[in-house]
Formats: structure tokens, C-alpha cells, sequence
């Protein structure tokens, strides 16, 4: 049986006012849609002020975290709490300003009309023109909203995610559809949010976007946490640095069980003289290398990029859940083969 916890109120029974501190809070949270599970046992904490990227493959589980964070759906087990409330009590506090997907925006409705309303709902609002500026609209403010384009639409979803003095701020994927210099008004106008000490959490795509604006990512896959940290953090877990040189003759088979043997190794790939290696620390790993009595030439060391670690370490979960399926069934085959 599954149980969801219902979250308790700041002041209330010990060791709240540690959970109220955070601005998020997910403790070993499950969600299912039919036999697809979403949302695995997920826990993590988000403090105030933090700017946190959300990455993740597709079908990683990053929408479904959100929706559960904004209360949109329940969860089947675990707790969620926002500043150590319920999403929903959040939300009607005016603590919480989001950004989804999609969502249809209200027709026959101008954009300084759509953002006005937003304003006249929040707790908190800012004064409209403020929020019309901060997005972009300022002059396609008198422009029906049915009449925009993708990017447009995209910048009023955003100010309406900004309409108020939220304390958390959830993006989905905000800038699809943004040109250049949007994308880049976009996330100025979110890093000074931020900078008023803000807590941002954004799922995105782009992982440029995640190097450059977020103090920390977080990286989903199947609905579980594979990877929780600074850009650099993750670049380096995935074995973030390449290694490449030539030696001077071809690489026999003694010469590559010695370089088998170079610490901090992540991956090794040898074509013709040329060696090529992951490691997770290339000084160290270089030095050993001169110990090594191969001479290498045109060295080259180089970082990983956050893109090119989140494939290293999605692909790296991925062959394991494949080894250790392929471990199970062959298990069963031996249990079957036994049973007979
Ligand atoms: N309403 C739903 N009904 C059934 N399955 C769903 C539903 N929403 C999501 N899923 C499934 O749950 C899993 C997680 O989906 P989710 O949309 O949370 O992932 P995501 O990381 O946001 O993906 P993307 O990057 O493609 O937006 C996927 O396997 C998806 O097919």
C-alpha cells in the first residue's frame, strides 16, 4: 500500500522549523501513471535563494516533478513541501510563481490585460508595467494574446510567473521557442530575481543554459536523482576531462595495459597511435603518464562539456539498468532451468 504524507504547517511539531527553512522539500516521492513510473523514490532539498537546473531525456520525469512541487497532481507516496507547507497552501500564499509548458493562454485578451489580471490575483503583485518591462512586452503589451508567436507566448507565460513577490519561481522548459537575444533578456531578467534572493528551479533542455545561470544541477533519469551538483560537479563525476596524444610507435598490447594502469582513469579508446582518455583528474592522470616511459606528443587536454556529461552519465545508467536486467533474466532462465 502507498501512503502520501500530508505536510505539516511551519510551527508545528519538531523538526519543522529545519524543513520550513527549505524553499523545497521531496522526501522519497513516487509517482505512477498506470505501469509508468514517473517519479522514483525521489528526495531532495532546494534552499532559498538557490538557482537549480532541472535536466533529465525525455520521459526522465522532470514535468511530472514540477507538476507534483505545484500540487497539480498528487503524489502516490512520499512528502512534498514548499517552505515546509503543501504546494497548494504555497501556491495561495503567493510564495510560488510558475511557468509551464504549455497551457493555453486566455483569448480575445491583450497581453497588458492577461498580465493586469495576474497581477490583480497575486497576493503580492508587482506594478504591471514592471512586469510587462521585465518580460519584454512592454511594447506588444496592446497586442492580443491569440496573435502572438511561440517566443511572444512564451514571454507572457513568464510574466505571469513573475506577476507577484513570489519566493520560488518554476520554469518548464522557458525558453523553447525564444530567439537569441529573448533567451538572453529572459535570463537577465532572472538572474537579478534571483539576485533578490529568489529560489529558481528550471527544467530545461538547453544545457548551456543550466553551465551558465544555475548554482546547481540536478540530473533525472526514469524518475530517479542521478546527479546533484555544481555545473563543475557534474562535469566532473561524468570523468570530465579528454585526454589525447599520439605515441610514437603503434600501441601494442604491453603499452596499453600500461596505460590501463594510469590513475583516475574513466575510459580509454586507442586507434592507431593515437590514444584518447576520459579521466576525472588529467593532471594527475598526465603526470603518471610521463612516469610511464611512452613518450606521448601533441598532448592535449580539454574540458567536457555539461552536455557531453549528461550523455556520459545518462548513457552510463543506461547500460547499467541494462546489465543488471540482463543479470535478472538470466537469473530467472537459471531458476527456470533448475526448477525442471
Ligand atoms: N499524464 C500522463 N499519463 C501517462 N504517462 C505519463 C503522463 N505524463 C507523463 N507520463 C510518462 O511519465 C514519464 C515521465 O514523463 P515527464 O513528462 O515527467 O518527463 P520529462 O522529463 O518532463 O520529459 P520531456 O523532456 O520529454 O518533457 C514518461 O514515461 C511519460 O511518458
Amino acid at each position: 500500500m502507498t501512503t502520501t504524507t500530508v505536510s505539516s504547517a511551519p510551527g508545528g511539531p519538531a523538526g519543522t522549523a529545519s524543513r520550513a527553512s527549505a524553499a523545497v522539500r521531496f522526501e522519497n516521492v513516487t509517482k505512477d501513471y498506470g505501469s509508468v513510473r514517473a517519479v522514483d523514490g525521489l528526495s531532495l532539498t532546494l534552499h532559498p535563494g538557490e538557482t537549480v537546473a532541472l535536466l533529465g531525456p525525455n520521459g526522465a520525469g522532470k514535468s511530472s516533478t514540477l507538476d507534483l512541487l505545484l500540487g497539480l497532481r498528487p503524489a502516490d507516496s512520499g512528502t512534498v513541501e514548499v517552505f515546509g507547507t503543501g504546494p497548494r497552501e504555497a501556491i495561495v500564499a503567493g510564495r510560488v510563481g510558475a511557468m509551464l509548458q504549455s497551457g493555453g493562454l486566455m483569448e480575445e485578451i491583450t497581453v497588458e490585460e492577461i498580465v493586469r489580471l495576474a497581477c490583480s490575483l497575486h497576493p503580492r503583485p508587482h506594478p504591471v508595467d514592471r512586469v510587462l518591462a521585465g518580460a519584454g512586452l512592454t511594447k506588444i503589451a496592446s497586442r492580443r494574446v491569440d496573435k502572438l508567436s511561440g517566443g511572444q507566448e512564451q514571454r507572457v507565460r513568464f510574466a505571469l510567473a513573475t506577476a507577484g513577490a513570489s519566493d520560488l519561481i518554476v520554469l518548464d522548459e522557458p525558453t523553447t521557442g525564444m530567439d537569441v537575444t529573448s533567451r538572453q533578456a529572459f535570463w537577465a531578467t532572472m538572474r537579478e530575481q534571483a539576485g533578490q534572493g529568489r529560489t529558481v528551479l528550471f527544467a530545461t533542455h538547453y544545457l548551456e543554459e543550466a553551465d551558465a545561470v544555475a548554482d546547481r544541477v540536478l540530473v533525472l533519469h526514469r524518475g530517479r536523482l542521478l546527479a546533484d551538483g555544481t555545473a563543475s560537479e557534474i562535469k566532473a563525476k561524468a570523468g570530465a576531462r579528454k585526454i589525447s596524444f599520439e605515441l610514437e610507435g603503434p600501441v601494442d598490447r604491453a603499452a596499453e595495459d600500461a596505460l590501463r594502469t594510469l590513475p583516475y582513469l574513466n575510459s580509454l579508446a586507442v586507434t592507431g597511435r593515437t590514444v584518447r582518455i576520459r579521466s576525472h583528474d588529467a593532471d594527475a592522470t598526465v603526470h603518471a603518464l610521463y612516469g610511464l616511459g611512452l613518450y606521448p606528443r601533441n598532448l592535449e587536454v580539454a574540458g567536457l562539456g555539461l552536455e557531453q556529461a549528461f550523455v556520459a552519465l545518462t548513457e552510463a545508467a543506461a547500460r547499467t539498468e541494462a546489465a543488471a536486467r540482463t543479470e535478472a533474466a538470466a537469473h530467472t532462465g537459471a531458476d527456470e532451468e533448475n526448477a525442471r
